[in-house]
């Protein structure tokens, strides 16, 4: 590598915060990161989960100054972001970025169940409260003098991408996550615009969609100035964390399945064409190459841990360590995680319930794999249901996520799914995604072609399978499944 190598920075707000990688385009490694933290609003309304988009700028400037400590910022070519999926930001007809009309409502927000209920049974199609149609029909009803000022709906990075370059547009990887998008067609749905609103498709609320090989503009001199990066680089459409993270963790060069461990737990792999499951357990997103990204998608994980670990104030090697000497399966405890509602099953109104305690069980260690295993076996029932929608059986995981950083957890992955588990090198794989995206066009490549000429870095640990631990997880499933059903099936 030439000290004086262009790069590109790929930065992904998360809900747990941002992170912010350096991409040589000359040695295709990743040169440095950053990160910072964010939480959800603390609110006492059941099934809330808001953030204020100002948090995500904060968030960038963080991560972007650690990311350029030490660096020569002249070497940045470009730029790309990625974020969390489905949140909902609003913004008057000034379009301003300082001008949000309220905190933006996540992905995890579960306060429009009734409105998903409605609009599945208008649009033919299971919609979870996570899309961004059940939110803003939300608003509309909760909010109606909000929704009267509404003039432009964005997705977080969207939102981003505004503050960066002064444009409105979407992208068809996060757009797959609004549930206004007809995936099939690539066109804003009129259906699905007019069951919230004719305002909706007259005053044309939903911005232009944008493909993924072109840059939609260039970053604007004042907020260069504030990131300390050289104003006019390119900057990259970005994408859906998902969508990015597929990149990042070297899907779109080959057929591998990604499970992420982050705030939410996800599964998924990419498909040439669109996979349109009625039952809503598949999501039918689009992916970041112009291919497709069916994913399956759970509110809760890694905060079930960090659950144990707040209340304990231990951390989570600790944990670690306590939970490496309690049998798979728990002895029969049960955590079903459900502590925000859950998105699969669609259960919006669940809680997490622990189920099989004795005497003497409340112990740290054991408390923390059962939430690991909970969170886990919540996937793998998703995953099941997810063959059953269709899907073709993998016989690899490739972990990604900040829980793939625990060396139990992926074990316990190993275990229940019974599948080998491989480590990308890089797990922020969200972040490096983006600036692959944004090192194809600075290039003046497609994405697809960049990172077909352009594969990542071996994978680094694999994780076996024990096949002893396969009857104590088939199980430790059956319970789950049924003690779920049973509480919260309606
Ligand atoms: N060693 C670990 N064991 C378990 N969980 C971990 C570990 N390291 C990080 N995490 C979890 O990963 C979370 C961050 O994951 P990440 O994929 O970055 O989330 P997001 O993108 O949703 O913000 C942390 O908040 C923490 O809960
Ligand atoms: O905060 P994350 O990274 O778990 O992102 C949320 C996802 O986009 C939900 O699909």
């Amino acid at each position: 590598m030439s000290e004086a190598s262009p790069v590109v920075l790929g930065i992904d707000v998360g809900t747990q915060g941002a992170k912010a990688v350096l991409y040589d385009l000359s040695s295709h490694a990743v040169l440095a990161k950053g990160s910072s933290s964010n939480s959800i609003l603390p609110s006492d309304v059941p099934g809330r989960a808001e953030q204020h988009p100002a948090t995500w700028l904060q968030g960038v400037r963080e991560a972007v100054a650690q990311v350029l400590c030490g660096l020569d910022a002249a070497r940045v070519r470009g730029v790309a972001v990625s974020g969390q999926q489905h949140g909902l930001v609003v913004l008057d007809a000034e379009g301003q970025v300082q001008r949000v009309l309220r905190p933006a409502k996540l992905w995890c927000d579960t306060e429009s169940a009734a409105e998903a209920a409605e609009l599945s049974h208008t649009l033919e199609w299971t919609l979870v409260p996570s899309f961004t149609i059940t939110k803003l029909l939300w608003l509309k009803r909760h909010e109606p003098e909000v929704f009267a000022r509404v003039a432009c709906v964005l997705l977080p990075h969207d939102y981003v991408n505004l503050w960066l370059t002064g444009r409105r547009v979407m992208e068809f990887g996060d757009a797959s996550g609004t549930g206004f998008l007809d995936v099939g067609a690539r066109r804003w749905s009129e259906g699905a615009m007019d069951a919230v609103d004719p305002r909706v498709r007259a005053e044309g609320m939903l911005p232009p969609l944008v493909g993924p090989n072109e840059a939609i503009g260039t970053l604007l001199a004042e907020v260069a100035a504030e990131l300390g990066l050289p104003g006019g680089i390119l900057v990259a459409p970005g994408s859906g964390d998902n969508a990015c993270s597929a990149l990042g963790a070297g899907l779109a060069g080959d057929g591998a399945t990604v499970m992420s461990l982050g705030t939410s737990g996800t599964l998924f792999a990419r498909s040439a064409t669109p996979i349109l499951d009625p039952t809503g357990i598949i999501c039918p997103f689009c992916d970041a190459t112009g291919a497709y990204l069916p994913l399956l998608c759970t509110l809760n994980c890694t905060r079930v841990l960090e659950e144990v670990r707040e209340s304990f104030g231990l951390e989570h090697a600790e944990l670690t360590c306590l939970a490496q000497s309690e049998p798979p399966g728990c002895s029969g405890v049960t955590w079903l995680p459900y502590m925000i509602g859950e998105r699969t099953p669609s259960w919006p109104h669940a809680t997490g319930a622990l189920l099989g305690l004795r005497p003497g069980c409340l112990r740290p260690g054991l408390l923390y794999r059962a939430a690991m295993e909970g969170s886990t076996l919540s996937l793998l029932s998703g995953y099941r249901r997810m063959l059953a929608a269709g899907l073709s059986p993998c016989d690899e995981l490739r972990l990604v996520g900040g829980g793939a950083n625990n060396p139990l957890w992926r074990q316990v992955v190993a275990d229940a799914f019974q599948m080998k588990v491989l480590l990308p090198a890089e797990a922020d794989s969200a972040a490096l995604g983006a600036a692959l995206q944004a090192a194809a066009i600075v290039e003046g490549a497609t994405v697809a072609g960049y990172v077909a000429a352009h594969p990542l870095p071996s994978l680094g640990q694999v994780v076996t399978p024990k096949t002893e631990h396969k009857q104590a997880y088939e199980a430790a499933l059956r319970l789950f499944e049924q003690m779920g059903a049973h509480l919260f099936a309606r």
